[in-house]
């Protein structure tokens, strides 16, 4: 059987690595510099880093130069996203040498330039499904964005290679993942899928890692990292086949 792919997160706000709960601005709990917790995971042996701007994603400014030199640090793949939303910001995300970028609020209020953009770049680009409930949510998940599904389905036809699907509700909350919902996705599409939100324990990553067969490629962990739930190595440990 496929490993689950881990994705430990990076979240910065002001120049600093934080986590959010519910992704709501305001909720922040800071965990000093950026790329020393990047290079912390890369140490403990992860194969990927998940980095997001989160200023750029609330429009509160952006840290642009940061995230470029956490990209450029790093050995391993790096998924960037937030504020990637036109062309000046996809060049910028994509020269940082990041291995992919994740689009959220583009996929939802300008289609057309992310069909472009999909067709241009194939699996460099991925989309960040951000939902609450069955309703997407865009601009630092503050503004509704159309269902669920009529957009995984439109995506799906425009080519995107990969949803990186995040539950609002569990985002941060370490209460566990929304298993029905990553199985629900996984049935109405054929591309991978990246889990978000809710991780608390290793048995929920070894929950995730039993939905690979059904699509589901990875896991991104945050707050149960920065809380010290379990160890990075542990967690890779627990996924491994
Ligand atoms: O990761 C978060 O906690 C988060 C919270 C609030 C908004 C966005 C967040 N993260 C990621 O940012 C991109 C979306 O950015 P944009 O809409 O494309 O500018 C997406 O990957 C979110 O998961």
């Amino acid at each position: 059987m496929s490993k689950l792919e881990l994705l430990p997160a990076v979240d910065v706000r002001d120049g600093q690595a934080v986590r959010l709960v519910h992704g709501e601005s305001g909720t922040e709990t800071s965990y000093g510099s950026p790329l020393e917790a990047a290079l912390a995971w890369q140490r403990a042996g992860a194969e990927w880093l998940h980095l997001v701007d989160l200023d750029a994603a609330f429009g509160t400014g952006d840290n642009r130069e940061l995230v470029r030199e956490v990209t450029r640090a790093m050995d391993i793949k790096v998924e960037l996203s937030g504020g990637i939303r036109d062309d000046a910001s996809l060049a910028a995300a994509l020269a940082t040498g990041c291995t992919r970028v994740n689009l959220g609020t583009a996929a939802l209020e300008t289609p057309e330039w992310v069909a472009k953009v999909i067709a241009e770049h194939g699996d460099r680009i991925a989309v960040g499904l951000d939902v609450r409930g069955t309703t997407l949510k865009g601009r630092g998940w503050t503004r509704d964005g159309g269902d669920l599904y009529e957009t995984l389905a439109r995506l799906d036809t425009e080519g995107c290679a990969r949803y990186v699907v995040t539950d609002i509700a569990k985002d941060g909350t370490l209460q566990g993942p929304n298993l029905e919902l990553l199985r629900n996705v996984c049935a109405a599409t054929d591309r991978p899928v990246v889990a978000s939100g809710g991780v608390s324990s290793l048995d929920d990553l070894r929950a995730i890692a039993e939905l690979v067969p059904l699509g589901v490629e990875g896991s991104i962990v945050g707050k149960a990292l920065y809380a010290k739930a379990f160890t990075l190595e542990e967690a890779l440990e627990a996924v491994s086949p």
